[in-house]
């Protein structure tokens, strides 16, 4: 150490000196060092990347402000239509939807239309359609088709199945359409609907029949303003009265080279969209002359839906919006607002507020970077806090730190800094609410955020882009972590360097598309709560944050019923959770597989300490002395014991999973090269969740599961709980608990389902299949641990692939006394595991035996076509179980 710093000082000394170093030149030196370091890390720390600074381009541009037809007062004021008739149907709420490939760019549409409004669905080809009723129910409330022509070549048994599915159920079909060939102009009479089809049409001037009952959302009267040359589009021609126009169009003239102006049939009026009411044959149809790429297609597809089923599947017509302005203060000199922006900002909250009910920005600051602009930028600076009461404040981090970097002591120093700050401004704080930079420490949690928040702010509600992850957008969801409910948030396609129209990535028209029913105008349609991120710069420029939301809001009022207010961030996360009560509880994901969430993952943190492998259970079928053997290898470690739980973790079943990732890994050492870690946790086996959370945490670990009689371990069971004094164990013969009627009290009930629901084995191990490959799971015969361990060992080293093979029968031996394989200590010395395993009991009554065998029949059965599936082999007693019968 003392060699290299010598090494080091006459370096430097050669480098800065040259010939004669005085003291003072060395401390000038080192001091520009720090000064360097110190600027570096500020930069990092602050979290943001230099964006290029522009230079000044004119006026910003003008929002979009008006809808073509809403003058027109009796479309403008019919308002929705209520699907929600009474009808005698039994059906469920899940779409089906069946596509021509389920890779083509239309099915992916479909589906993320369906992600995107969380409705059920299924989706399927024509080859695989599945069952359509349950116990006498329908399974589907809709039907939708990628196209026409799927639905006219299925087969004819196919055919007949769904239309008697459909005319029985009530049930409503959906046709999307494609030409058959691309610009050939063909006309097709489709005697089975009654219509006749154009295809590969041009059309202009698209409107909705406003006296149609299907519009719920939508709200006809606008006219699409672009003309569609693309030749795409389908348009029917009927006079049967079952069908009534959804939609018509002018058609423009085409593009062939043979086109006669004077004969051709441009400039009238025809129908690219219609309902078919069921006069017909008593089955309600829609179709639509186009594919999903139309942009009004979603909205009347979500219409069509909610019509054809009734209502039932349906979204609800309320959209709470929350704009967060989420770096005040925060910016390079040159990209800030400036006093007349502010002054703008004021202006549009309040044309935006006729609009949307309560609206406030949201003003998330960074109090140490007030007035570090230029002389224009400070005035914004003040000018925002001279306007402070227009809006409602919430704090970002003091130095815009990114707070996974950061202790508690130091998160809680920065942020009581910004606290001060905002007392000093006298700011109106909106409460229990906050932001961190970058969506740093929230997801991956970082604890010490969580524990800074309601130290300094009393924070009980946060929002972030990241959970489960950035992408896909349309899956981001909330959840709940040291009390404090973490809503998703939107990105409404501006960034911190996106400020001027003309250089928006892709062109303007890209922002303009997203706006006039694209993504930005998408979420807005599906996510009943919607909080945007925007930023400071994104406010002075050209105000494009101004620009989109303003334009979008107008878009939204033009062309849907949907009512837009803003409500407190409190309320908008306890309406969101009532909503979606499911999410309050976390999906633990492992930050090493994706590296946006490593970028915001502390540096001290690894998912080496994660385990390789799982040993799972069930109880009772010698999971202890596994685990033992296990441990003996010198390169296979265990978690260290738990005060509550001993040597199992049980972190993936019970209320310790909400102590988060950082509470498990704190289990596990950081292994060596070549070492394997593994848990041993006896309750994952037979609990619903645990296969899910396991594989979203450790995608590629093995799971070992331990087989033994479902007979004998209930037996086991029951006597391990009289052990423990059970008093339902003390109380009850086990032929009286395990035969125990529903209407039994609730402890007899607890006890008797602890008996038998975990030798359920086929409907356990099937759970677990749906999340691993059959690879990654390894069955071992409980019976063939005890009996020969030495052999069992050595399958389970290679199916962990342990580098260091350790011969077992060097280390176990078989204890008369115990009656059991134990570990060898010396020549003579064995240790064995406790009284508790291996216990002595009678055995098992004949009747009792031949109850349970009847009883595990059907799953015994079901796990023997398993097993042979797997090409594992029937253990002995599993062949002997279900030979009965
Ligand atoms: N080598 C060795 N030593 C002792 N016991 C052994 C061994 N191998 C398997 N077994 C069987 O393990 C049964 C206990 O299973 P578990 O360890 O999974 O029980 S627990 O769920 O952890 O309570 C225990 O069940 P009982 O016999 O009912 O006590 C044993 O049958």
């Amino acid at each position: 150490m003392l060699l290299r710093f010598e090494m080091w000082r006459r370096t430097l000394q050669r480098l800065v000196c040259q010939r004669r170093c005085t003291l003072t030149r060395l401390l000038a030196v080192v001091f520009l060092v720090v000064v360097l370091v110190l600027l570096i890390q500020n930069y990092r720390d602050s979290g943001w990347t230099k964006p290029e600074i522009p230079t000044y381009r004119g006026p910003p541009p003008s929002p979009y402000t008006t809808c073509n037809m809403l003058d027109n007062k009796q479309l403008a004021n019919k308002g929705p239509n209520n699907h929600n008739v009474p009808h005698e149907t039994k059906t469920g709420r899940k779409v089906l939807v069946i596509v021509e490939s389920l890779y083509s760019k239309s099915a992916k549409n479909i589906a993320v239309s369906m992600e995107l409004a969380r409705f059920v669905f299924k989706i399927v080809d024509d080859k695989s359609l599945p069952t359509l009723t349950h116990m006498g129910k329908g399974r589907f409330g809709v039907v939708i088709f990628e196209t026409i022509n799927l639905y006219l070549n299925l087969q004819s048994w196919d055919r007949q199945l769904i239309d008697k599915y459909c005319y029985e159920y009530k049930v409503g079909m959906i046709f999307f359409t494609k030409p058959p060939n691309e610009n050939e102009k063909t006309v097709e009479n489709i005697p089975d609907f009654a219509f006749t089809v154009q295809y590969n049409v041009g059309l202009k001037k698209y409107k909705l029949n406003p006296n149609s009952e299907i519009w719920r959302i939508t709200k006809p009267g606008e006219i699409v303003s672009e003309t569609f040359q693309e030749n795409e589009w389908t348009v029917f021609h009927t006079n049967h009265s079952t069908y009534e126009h959804l939609a018509s169009a002018t058609k423009v003239a085409p593009f062939y080279s043979d086109y006669d102006p004077q004969t051709a049939d441009s400039n009238t009026t025809v129908f690219p969209a219609v309902l078919d009411k069921g006069l017909n044959d008593g089955i309600r149809r829609v179709f639509l002359g186009q594919g999903t790429s139309f942009w009004l297609h979603t909205l009347m597809l979500l219409d069509s839906m909610s019509y054809l089923s009734y209502g039932s599947i349906s979204l609800s017509l309320e959209r709470n919006i929350q704009v967060d302005i989420d770096d005040i203060f925060v910016g390079v000199t040159g990209t800030r607002m400036k006093a007349e922006d502010a002054d703008e900002l004021v202006a549009a909250q309040s044309r935006i507020r006729e609009v949307v009910d309560g609206f406030h920005f949201m003003l998330g600051f960074s109090g140490w970077y007030y007035k570090h602009g230029s002389p224009e930028e400070n005035a914004g600076d003040e000018k925002l806090i001279e306007y402070k009461d227009h809006f409602h404040w919430f704090p970002h981090m003091w130095r815009h730190e990114q707070p996974h970097k950061f202790t508690e002591q130091e998160l809680v120093q920065s942020m009581s800094l910004n606290y001060q700050f905002a007392k000093d401004h006298n700011l109106p704080i909106v409460d229990n609410y906050a932001v961190a930079p970058h969506h740093s420490g929230v997801f991956p949690v970082h604890d010490p955020v969580y524990v800074a928040w309601k130290s300094i702010w009393d924070i009980k509600v946060t929002s972030t882009e990241e959970y489960p992850r950035l992408h896909p957008g349309w899956g981001r969801r909330g959840f709940v972590h040291r009390g404090i409910m973490v809503l998703p948030r939107q990105t409404c396609g501006l960034f911190t360097h996106t400020i001027f129209l003309n250089s928006y990535p892709g062109g303007s028209e890209r922002l303009v598309k997203s706006i006039k029913g694209g993504e930005l105008f998408k979420t807005f349609l599906f996510n009943p709560i919607n909080i945007y991120m925007t930023h400071l710069s994104n406010y002075g420029n050209d105000r494009l944050a101004l620009y989109a939301f303003e334009s979008v809001i107008k878009f939204v009022q033009c062309w849907t019923n949907l009512k837009l207010s803003q409500i407190s961030p409190m309320e908008l996360a306890m309406k969101y959770f009532d909503m979606f009560p499911e999410e309050k509880t976390p999906l633990w994901r492992n930050p090493c597989d994706y590296e946006k969430h490593m970028e915001i993952w502390s540096a001290n943190k690894t998912c080496d300490r994660l385990p390789h492998f799982l040993v799972v259970g069930p109880q009772k079928t010698g999971t202890t002395a596994l685990y033992t053997f296990l441990a003996m290898h010198p390169s296979i470690h265990s978690n260290r014991n738990s005060h509550d739980t001993f040597e199992e973790v049980q972190f993936f079943n019970g209320n310790n999973y909400l102590n988060g990732i950082d509470w498990y890994m704190d289990f596990f050492p950081i292994p060596q090269e070549n070492e394997s870690l593994f848990e041993k946790s006896a309750t994952y086996f037979d609990n619903m969740l645990v296969p899910e959370r396991v594989h979203a945490l450790l995608p590629r670990a093995k799971i070992i599961c331990i087989l033994i009689s479902p007979s004998k371990r209930a037996y086991s069971w029951y006597q391990h709980m009289r052990a423990h004094k059970d008093p339902v164990a003390l109380n009850y013969t086990f032929q009286d608990l395990i035969t125990a009627p529903d209407t039994a009290p609730r402890e007899v009930r607890t006890l008797r389902n602890r008996c038998l629901n975990p030798g359920e084995y086929y409907e356990h191990l099937d759970r677990w299949l749906e999340y691993f490959s059959s690879k990654q799971i390894h069955i071992i015969d409980g019976e063939s641990l005890k009996d020969d361990p030495i052999e069992v060992m050595d399958n389970v080293q290679k199916f962990i692939g342990v580098q260091n093979y350790l011969n077992y029968s060097t280390v176990l031996r078989f204890d008369s006394k115990k009656g059991f394989f134990c570990q060898m200590l010396s020549t003579s010395k064995n240790k064995c595991l406790g009284s508790s395993k291996g216990r002595v009991y009678p055995s098992m009554d004949e009747e009792t035996e031949k109850y349970l065998q009847t009883y595990y029949f059907k799953h015994n059965t079901q796990l023997v076509q398993l097993l042979e599936k797997l090409k594992i082999s029937i253990p002995k007693w599993l062949k002997q179980e279900t030979k009965f019968s």
